[in-house]
């Protein structure tokens, strides 16, 4: 099977010279919902992030096809325009399209997390979960097909929470997108095809949810 992440031996440190990922070696197969566990400071974010290039690592190799999108823990820090539409089409500003092709991305990508109908809505008035998923409207909207969400649940009630990673699942099934996603929650896990536990930076276990489960319990980490 084809991986769409590849990462291998990479090491990261703050300039503290505090090390948080020390020899990481993982891959992600094309088309599949993989979430990331660990404990606090274990690195995930971290590991997010380079991956995105928003940081850069000393040492080892990621490979992963570009553009990357990146849904963060809290919406409001990443939604810019005042409009749905507007907000979705705002990644395309430096495309040189024109404005009926970018129209034509907006409606498509809007109309695959189902909010198509909401496109002259305020951000103001949606729902976190909403929010969550017009943020990912826009990184389909720029075609890409690995998305990256750091603890994207993470503010949302137990109802919105199951909603968003259950339709996440059928998006990355239907459009055979690669998702990492980074939880905390384990309700969660039952949505993945796979789970990897980071733990001091490096792969603690892999596997289908219930082995994850299980490692969480023998590391006495649940
Ligand atoms: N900008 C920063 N400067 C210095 N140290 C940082 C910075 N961001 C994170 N760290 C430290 O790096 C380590 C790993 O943090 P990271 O956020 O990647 O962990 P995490 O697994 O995502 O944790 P959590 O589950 O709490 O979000 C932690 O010890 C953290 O305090």
């Amino acid at each position: 099977m084809s991986r769409a992440i590849a990462i291998d031996d990479l090491h990261f440190s703050w300039d503290s010279g505090a090390s948080v990922l020390a020899g990481c070696s993982l891959q992600v197969p094309a088309g599949e919902f993989c979430m990331l566990l660990g404990t606090n400071g274990s690195g995930k974010s971290t590991l997010l992030r380079l991956l995105a290039g928003l940081l850069d690592a000393p040492q080892g190799t990621i490979q992963l096809p570009k553009p990357v999108g990146f849904v963060f823990q809290n919406p409001d820090h990443q939604l810019v325009m005042p409009t749905v539409g507007a907000d979705v089409a705002f990644g395309l500003v430096d495309e040189n399209m024109s404005y009926a092709a970018v129209r034509q991305r907006v409606d498509e990508a809007l109309a695959m997390v189902n909010l198509l109908h909401l496109k002259r809505r305020p951000i103001y008035a949606l729902s976190g979960g909403q929010k969550q998923r017009v943020a990912i409207a826009g990184a389909l909207a720029q075609h890409c097909r690995v998305l990256l969400f750091d603890e994207p649940t993470a503010l949302l009630d137990p109802d919105s929470q199951l909603e968003l990673v259950s339709q996440v699942r059928d998006l990355v099934k239907d459009q055979g997108i690669t998702a990492l996603w980074v939880t905390h929650r384990l309700v969660e896990l039952d949505y993945c095809d796979r789970a990897i536990l980071l733990e001091q930076g490096r792969v603690a276990a892999q596997g289908a949810p219930d082995q994850v489960k299980q490692a969480l319990k023998n590391l006495h980490l649940t």
